[in-house]
């Protein structure tokens, strides 16, 4: 949790978004800490994506604001947010299918780069395939490299999304379900994958996940949404403890 002296990477203050009078994201105040991993929790129909489409933009709030990294970016669309630093998986693949798998990072960086570097110098060649293989290896699909991203398992391609998320140099990641599909002899490798996105680099990770084993394995702490409200945000431990949310999730999935 950022404390008085850090920056939050992501601010999320009193952000609501409704749909005529029904509040569909209620009155959510969330901070991520540089480097910090949250998982974001709750029953189908908690408003889960709806929140993470007001931070990424592609809803504005009713009322609230969302900060990245100190910046209100509450009226920005969705591509100049990721200017600062926000990076976005969708369940939906934003893979180029008959591109291999490394043609598809070098087409991601250097999109990243021509951008970045426009009206001061492109970036060489060189730099782009050095960036795209250390991209290859941070996700562990080195071995793969030359595979067509079309034939590719749902555990791949999954890294691969992440690949591309990360040649836009991100520092706030929201990741919508990643496990989704993804076979259970699949699982482990990609929770490895997701664990290395915060290690050590300050990136930090706000993960909808449905499978609360690589919850609790991987977030730094857990926030729980209940109809569209936040009714915990706490370590995993404490979360699962609070009896207000095993009140709120007697007979139901997490
Ligand atoms: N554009 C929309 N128009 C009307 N209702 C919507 C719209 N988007 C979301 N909702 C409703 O808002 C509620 C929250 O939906 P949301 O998809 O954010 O939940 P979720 O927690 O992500 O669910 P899931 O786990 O099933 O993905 C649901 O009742 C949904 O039907």
């Amino acid at each position: 949790m950022p404390t008085a002296t850090t920056v939050a990477a992501l601010a999320v203050r009193g952000a609501s978004w409704r749909i005529g009078a029904v509040p569909i994201v209620d009155d959510v105040t969330l901070d991520l800490g540089p480097g910090e991993f949250v998982a974001l929790i709750g029953p189908n129909g908690a408003g889960k994506t709806s929140l993470f489409n007001l931070i990424s933009g592609l809803r504005r709030p009713s009322a609230g604001r969302i900060l990245l990294g100190g910046h209100d970016v509450t009226a920005l669309a969705p591509h100049l947010r990721a200017r600062h630093g926000l990076g976005r998986t969708f369940q939906t693949s934003a893979v180029f299918g008959s591109l291999t798998i490394a043609e598809n990072i070098a087409l991601a960086v250097q999109a990243r780069r021509g951008g970045a570097m426009r009206g001061w110098r492109r970036s060489t060649d060189r730099d782009i395939a050095a960036r795209a293989e250390e991209i290859l290896q941070r996700v562990r699909l080195e071995r793969h490299a030359t595979r067509i991203a079309g034939s590719l398992a749902h555990g791949e391609k999954r890294k691969l999304e992440i690949a591309l998320l990360l040649a836009g140099e991100p520092r706030v990641l929201l990741l919508d379900e990643p496990m989704a599909g993804v076979s259970l002899e699949d699982v482990p490798a990609l929770v490895e994958v997701i664990r290395g996105l915060t290690a050590g680099s300050g990136r930090s990770v706000l993960m909808v996940e449905h499978h609360m084993d690589v919850v609790l394995d991987l977030a730094d702490r857990v926030a729980v949404l209940h109809h569209g409200a936040l009714l915990a945000c706490d370590t995993p431990e404490a979360v699962m403890a609070d009896p207000f949310v095993q009140q709120a999730y007697l007979g139901e999935q997490l």
